[in-house]
């Protein structure tokens, strides 16, 4: 570990949150001397941001824990072209009602990690629309344009397996570096900020930003990445094998949410109590030496943390007891009449009509099923089912089953097989 002066660096290098930094000493210095101003934007491309954003959403939390300032740039503007970093093929391109809609739902999420106002070490949200939409072109490339290498542009890594692989790449989406670029040396004159921040796949957009300024503004700008979050498993945190874990409450409940955390694998447990809580670091490593079934109780704290922060504490309280009562209370796992259901199904989701009426034969039939959904008679994991819609996944299991009740009495575990 660096020995850094300023609480900021020191923070972020201890929760493991630092993948590379621009000119390490002279960030340190600037972060020691006062307070820095930095952003980090997020694409509108879903209703909701998912687990994997929350690992930079809370590089923002800590930026205002240690007394700097944040801000939350919506990408308004960018999200009409598309990141094409580390993509192998071009994202859907979404209209404007689409990206509006998006914006509604994905704000409300920031108010939960920092708190937003007029004050100084206050965060602001600011939208690229407001200025990316003004861009007239010839002068654009003219002032702007004019300072970027295409050479250059081709050699960044989050590039160059699409063009090795020969994939489409449109001109629309080469312009999306020039963009998210030129926001830094908006957001530089706009607000003073000096410092962008993101995932470790973001590092050739931010540098090309910080180009920018030295050009064209004589600005000295900072870029500093987290890594990109994998699981033990490998995978990328962020969607599942059955969906996202989304942040907002109405596309994933707080329970799931928390069992989703649950669910974390051994190995995980203590860097994601470094990352995704603000435990204290003797606390963690107490938590994270635990073994057996003991990393269960960690694992415990991991998703009510967890889910205070993005859900708040009292529906943390209320998912931890729901998950007692559950499981633990009268041992119900054992007691229960069971009913086997294919893993691989189960990963790719599984309707809840069906998952009542077909597996669990709870109910007669799918439309029957859509009556108790439409009267509260359904719940899963003794949370009433609200959605017909809705889909039943991996990230449902609690202590590897999925408990589906009608009424008050009547209950039936799913158990994944095969
Ligand atoms: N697991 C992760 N760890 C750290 N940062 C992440 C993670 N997942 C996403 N991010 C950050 O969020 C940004 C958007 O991520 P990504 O492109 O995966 O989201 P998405 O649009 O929801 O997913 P998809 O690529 O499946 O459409 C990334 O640029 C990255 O910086
Ligand atoms: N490119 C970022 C989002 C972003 C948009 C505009 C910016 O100025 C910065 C970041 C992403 O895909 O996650």
């Amino acid at each position: 570990m660096t020995a850094y002066a300023s609480d900021l660096l020191r923070l972020l290098d201890e929760r493991g949150q630092i993948h590379q930094v621009s000119e390490p000493h002279e960030l340190d210095k600037l972060a020691s001397e006062g307070r820095v101003t930095a952003y980090i934007g997020y694409d509108l491309t879903a209703a909701s941001l998912h687990v994997g954003h929350m690992a930079n959403i809370m590089m923002l939390r800590r930026l205002q824990q240690a007394g700097h300032k944040p801000i939350v740039l919506m990408g308004g503007g960018t999200t009409k072209i598309g990141d094409p970093s580390f993509r192998d093929t071009q994202r859907p391109l979404l209209d404007d009602a689409a990206i509006a809609a998006n914006k509604a739902t994905i704000r409300g999420v920031f108010t939960q990690f920092m708190s937003f106002g007029e004050g100084a070490g206050d965060a602001v949200m600011v939208d690229n629309a407001e200025w990316l939409d003004q861009l007239e072109y010839v002068p654009f490339l003219r002032e702007i344009g004019r300072h970027f290498s295409v050479n250059r542009m081709l050699s960044f890594d989050s590039v160059k397996s699409r063009l090795e692989q020969e994939q489409p790449f449109s001109f629309l989406e080469f312009n999306y570096m020039i963009l998210q670029a030129y926001d830094f040396l908006e957001l530089n004159r706009r607000y003073g900020c000096r410092l962008q921040m993101g995932g470790s796949d973001q590092w050739g957009n931010i540098v090309n930003g910080i180009e920018l300024g030295r050009r064209v503004d004589q600005a000295q700008l900072f870029a500093l990445t987290c890594p990109l979050i994998t699981t033990a498993s490998g995978a990328k945190m962020g969607k599942t094998a059955g969906g996202a874990v989304w942040l907002n409450a109405d596309m994933t409940g707080p329970f799931a949410f928390w069992q989703y955390w649950r669910n974390v694998d051994d190995a995980d447990v203590e860097r994601f109590l470094k990352l995704f809580t603000d435990l204290p670091l003797d606390e963690i490593a107490r938590l994270g030496a635990l073994q057996g079934n003991e990393i269960n109780e960690a694992k415990k704290v991991l998703a009510t943390e967890a889910t205070a922060i993005v859900h708040g504490r009292a529906a943390a309280e209320a998912a931890l007891e729901t998950a007692r009562k559950t499981f633990e209370e009268g041992a119900l796992a054992q007691s229960l009449p069971t009913v086997e259901v294919d893993a691989a199904a189960l990963s790719a989701g599984v309707g809840v009509l069906t998952a009542f009426a077909e597996l669990a034969g709870l109910v007669a039939s799918n439309g029957e099923a859509r009556r108790q959904v439409k009267g509260g008679g359904l719940r899963v994991n003794d949370a009433p089912v609200t959605d017909e819609r809705a889909t039943l996944t991996s990230a449902d299991l609690v202590d590897g089953v999925i408990k589906l009740s009608l009424g008050r009495k009547k209950h039936v575990l799913l158990r994944p097989a095969g």
